[in-house]
């Protein structure tokens, strides 16, 4: 488990994290939100020992992170990974890598494996694309095998393949029982990788939840064979009908099931019935504006 508790971060006098508190289960994807410049890098980078915090703690485990002994084997991070040497080979890097937090030199081959990097291993990272890079950062995350990732932006460079490639790792991580937090642009990606969304914007946590929470239901759409009958017995039960754009009626505030009694009760033909979600899009936008 992770516990970050009153993170704050000021550079000379101006506050660019304030107060930022929020805890990780193991078991899940959170995935961490917000407009550039709103703190997530330096939020992650003071979870991870890199920036020091002007006040508050992160615990992992019930301990400090400078506190572990051996860092890389309980959190794995992807917080630069243009923080590479151009010269060496992927393979060399990851060996030096792996020396230095006590990993077998043979585990490099095996992440290099797992990231899909194998024929690229003898080449210089110099040559690399930048998703090949990205792919190496990440293959440098797994080295030890942590339980936990902290990874910021783990989805820039890769094309959908590798997008696709990544959120099947991450979430196969959280089923093995791992704890996951990424930050990332990409909403769409995020919608469909994560469990829990903190969002952030100017430095403040504006919301935290679970996905489905967050974007809860708030009406639901129908189609039916004759709209106008369906909207009178709709409004006759209590309900507001808007006219969507492609003939469908949506009825704000209502569950699918309430509109298909109504449409049940007076024989009326449905063609097509669902809920309306808040998209993350649109949330993003109301808690960040
Ligand atoms: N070393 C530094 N010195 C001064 N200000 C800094 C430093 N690092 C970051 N900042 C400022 O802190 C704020 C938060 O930056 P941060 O990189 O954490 O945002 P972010 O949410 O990760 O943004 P992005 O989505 O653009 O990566 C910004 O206003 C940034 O200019």
């Amino acid at each position: 488990m992770i516990e970050v508790s009153g993170l704050t971060k000021q550079y000379d006098s101006r506050t660019v994290v304030d107060d930022v508190s929020f805890v990780l289960e193991p078991g899940t994807v959170t995935g961490f939100l917000g407009p550039n410049g709103a703190g997530k890098s330096t939020t992650l980078r003071m979870m991870t020992g890199l920036v020091p915090a002007t006040a508050g703690s992160t615990r992992i485990d019930g301990r400090p992170y400078d506190a572990l002994a051996n860092p890389a084997a309980v959190v794995g991070t992807l917080l630069d990974a243009s923080a590479v040497h151009p010269g060496r080979t992927g393979r060399t890097h990851l060996r030096l890598m792996a020396a230095t937090i006590g990993v077998p030199a043979a585990r490099a081959d095996e992440v290099l494996e797992l990231v899909g990097l194998t024929p690229a291993a003898g080449r210089r990272i110099g040559g690399y694309s930048l998703g090949m890079r990205q792919r190496l950062g990440i293959a440098g995350a797994l080295l030890a095998d942590p339980p936990v990732l902290v990874f910021d932006e783990p989805a820039n460079g890769l094309d959908p393949e590798g997008i696709r490639w990544m959120r099947d790792l991450l979430r196969g991580h959280a089923a093995r029982g791992g704890t996951v937090l990424l930050s990332s642009h990409l909403l769409g990606e995020v919608e469909s990788t994560v469990d829990r969304l903190l969002v952030i914007g100017t430095g403040r946590i504006v919301a935290d939840g679970p996905v489905s929470d967050l974007l809860g239901s708030e009406g639901t759409a129908v189609h039916a064979a004759d709209p106008a009958a369906l909207t009178a017995a709709l409004e006759t039960a209590g309900f507001h009908v808007q006219h969507g754009a492609d003939g469908a009626l949506v009825v704000p505030g209502a569950e699918p099931g309430e509109v298909g009694v109504v449409a049940a009760a007076g024989g009326h033909v449905l063609t097509d019935l669902r809920p309306v979600r808040r998209g993350i899009e649109d949330l993003f936008f109301q808690l960040t504006a």
